[in-house]
């Protein structure tokens, strides 16, 4: 598990006057669960491009443990993201014309090595997250199944943190419980630490922590935000 420690973080846009994200500092705790909200054009994006090396920042420093991630060129910023991230986006990014397996393998194929070694714990992961077809055409499943495909993929390298932004928006409300039971309950089970950006309510109010920003600026967490996880404190 991998905790986040942001310092003076600023993401500039040309032509604005201020940053649309300001971060003077952050510590998220390894194996906490947190959640990221806060209204449209907030920078609820911009943190998790920043935050997985999506993109780059050249101002302050966005440390992984003891990687800063902000210091890496691109191809090393890939290289860790795809050995320490989960990603789990609200639109799945899934293969059309690929199978519910190869696509929980697409991230181990993508970096050019051999699926063979993980094709048991791909099997698993999708019979964790309930899907017994897994040779089916991503196609043919509904949204719901298309995500829970998402979710094992996105842990099929053991990531140190799973990032997921807005994983419930496009579900209803019932594959929307089942994906955010998922992401808890596997986040917890696998020992990766959880960022969910998220305007759904009860998978919010499920998290150890919410972070609310306005204006690309944390407001203060309320007092009584935060709670101890179950089975007790994880910091
Ligand atoms: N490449 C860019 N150039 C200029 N402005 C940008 C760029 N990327 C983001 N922004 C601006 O930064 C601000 C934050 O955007 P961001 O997408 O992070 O917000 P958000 O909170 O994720 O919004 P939403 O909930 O609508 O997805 C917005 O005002 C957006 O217009």
């Amino acid at each position: 598990m991998l905790g986040l420690s942001i310092e003076r973080l600023a993401i500039s846009f040309p032509g604005l006057p201020t940053p649309v994200l300001s971060i003077p500092a952050l510590e998220i705790a390894p194996g906490s669960r947190v959640a990221v909200t806060g209204p449209s054009g907030s920078g609820k994006s911009t943190l998790v491009n920043i935050v997985t090396g999506l993109e780059r920042t050249t101002q302050g420093a966005v440390r992984w443990r003891d990687t800063d991630i902000a210091t890496l060129p691109e191809s090393k910023r890939d290289a860790w993201r795809a050995e320490n991230v989960g990603l789990v986006m609200q639109d799945f990014h899934l293969f059309a014309g690929l199978s519910a397996l190869e696509n929980v393998l697409l991230p181990v194929r993508l970096r050019a090595r051999s699926v063979a070694s993980h094709i048991g714990r791909a099997r698993e992961l999708m019979s964790r997250v309930g899907l017994a077809r897994h040779d089916q055409s991503i196609t043919t499943m509904s949204r719901g199944e298309m995500q829970r495909v998402a979710v094992a993929r996105a842990l099929l390298r053991k990531p140190g943190v799973i990032v997921a932004d807005e994983p419930t928006a496009s579900l209803d409300a019932e594959s929307g419980a089942v994906v955010a039971d998922l992401l808890l309950e596997l986040a917890s089970e696998e020992g990766a630490t959880l960022l969910v950006v998220s305007h759904d309510a009860r998978l919010v109010e499920r998290m150890d922590r919410c972070i609310r920003l306005v204006a690309g600026r944390i407001v203060a967490e309320p007092a009584g935000e935060l709670v101890a996880p179950a089975g007790g404190p994880r910091a």
